[in-house]
């Protein structure tokens, strides 16, 4: 009777149980015929149903109805998952990263700053005043065969240090390394503070926070990582930035070969629409580790590491002949010898900013003083954790587990 078990028993795998044919001396009724103690199957991973019922069909060799081809159609193409990578450059004195991007059809190539700590992708575009641009590569949407006008749709940004940028609304294809979103928000700029357009190799920015912030009215949009993630194999993008050296972002995978030891995991509040956490407290150089919680960001759109006064200037304490410098507007220090480490904790681990990294760049053109990649966070409301704190670990942006994972490489 092989096959009345095997059926009952394909029937019952399609549902999460599975038969166990009692072995001959377990058998409870007369000779000759065995009951079938059914246990659930520990190991049964839920099956979509019309895979199960495929499977049915097809182990019997009978022909799948229609619409049950179309079903298994329809989820093994959800099932389709994907990943990618793009490098990242470094600007001068590591101000900022750019990135390259593709737009429109045919496709338009700009460079633009991935910013985890905003939510809009918008670019230098033709319909800015020409007095605006100075070097910079301008989306053309007039010269897409993809582009469509969000119609009554605009946009306006001012960001942390100050510069800001508007305009309106297109949705066009965007491509990013071998990833495409067919559909994605395209924030034209019409008018763009000075800050951008002395930024001559910046084409505009690429908002990865939380699409809750997106500016977009009276209809905000998503993100392009928001768009694309559910075709990841993960919902998830890292970040590995170098200093004076090309780095990359990648999207849906943990790539085990650009980090060494653990990562160390840590919540996210979204609530503000960023990446945000807290860390543990800090030690500065070989000192001891002092517990305060520092509330922040993880931003790659802001390019030093803003903490709150009271760190920064137990910070600064320890280095000889260092001072705020009102001119310039923060700490500045003799850039010889190098300056201690700075040390914030993640969870139960910590990431340790090096010394030689926290001298961002010459305070005069004797390069006697360095000008502080550390600098407080007075008047934001929280710390950012910008380019001077990314650039010292691979950071694992987690949108699935709504935590920041911090390794060392
Ligand atoms: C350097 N100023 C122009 C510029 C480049 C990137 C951004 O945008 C920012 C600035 C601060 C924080 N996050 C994003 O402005």
């Amino acid at each position: 009777m092989l096959l009345f078990p095997t059926i009952l028993t394909a029937a019952l795998a399609a549902t999460g149980m599975a038969a166990a044919i009692p072995s001959r001396d377990d058998t409870t009724a007369n000779k000759g015929t065995a009951s079938l103690l059914q246990v659930r199957n520990p190991s049964f991973e839920f099956r979509h149903g019309p895979l199960a019922l495929a499977k049915a069909y097809q182990k019997f060799g009978a022909p799948m109805p229609e619409d049950l081809r179309a079903a298994i159609a329809r989820f093994r193409q959800n099932q389709k998952r994907t990943t990618g990578t793009i490098a990242t450059d470094p600007e001068k004195h590591d101000v900022e990263y750019l990135t390259p991007i593709s737009v429109g059809t045919p496709s338009q190539d700009l460079v633009v700053d991935f910013d985890t700590g905003s939510s809009d992708l918008w670019v230098f575009s033709t319909e800015m005043s020409t007095s605006d641009i100075k070097g910079q590569t301008v989306y053309d949407p007039n010269n897409s065969s993809t582009s469509e006008k969000v119609q009554g749709s605009t946009w306006k940004i001012t960001y942390g240090d100050g510069s800001s940028s508007s305009g309106d609304v297109y949705l066009d294809t965007v491509t990013i390394g071998n990833l495409t979103v067919p559909s994605q928000a395209v924030e034209a700029a019409k008018k763009v503070s000075s800050e951008f357009t002395d930024d001559s190799h910046n084409d505009g920015l690429l908002g990865l926070g939380f699409s809750a912030i997106n500016a977009v009215e009276p209809t905000p949009q998503n993100t392009f990582f928001d768009n694309i993630k559910g075709s990841l194999d993960a919902p998830l993008f890292t970040v590995d930035l170098k200093h004076g050296t090309p780095g990359s972002f990648n999207f849906g995978y943990i790539d085990p070969a650009a980090y060494i030891g653990n990562i160390s995991w840590t919540p996210v509040d979204s609530s503000q629409g960023y990446w945000g956490f807290t860390s543990p407290g800090y030690a500065v150089g070989t000192g001891a580790f002092r517990n305060h919680s520092i509330s922040g960001i993880a931003d790659t759109g802001t390019t030093l590491l803003l903490l709150p006064k009271s760190v920064v200037s137990a910070y600064y304490k320890e280095i000889q002949g260092a001072q705020y410098d009102s001119d310039q507007g923060g700490y500045i220090f003799p850039c010889s010898p190098t300056p201690p480490d700075f040390v914030f904790g993640v969870n139960k681990g910590i990431v340790t900013v090096p010394g030689d990294m926290v001298s961002y760049a010459p305070a005069d053109s004797a390069n006697q003083n360095c000008f502080g990649g550390i600098q407080t966070d007075t008047g934001i409301g929280f710390s950012i954790f910008g380019d001077v704190a990314l650039k010292t670990s691979f950071v694992v942006f987690d949108a699935g587990g709504l935590q920041l994972g911090w390794a060392a490489k």
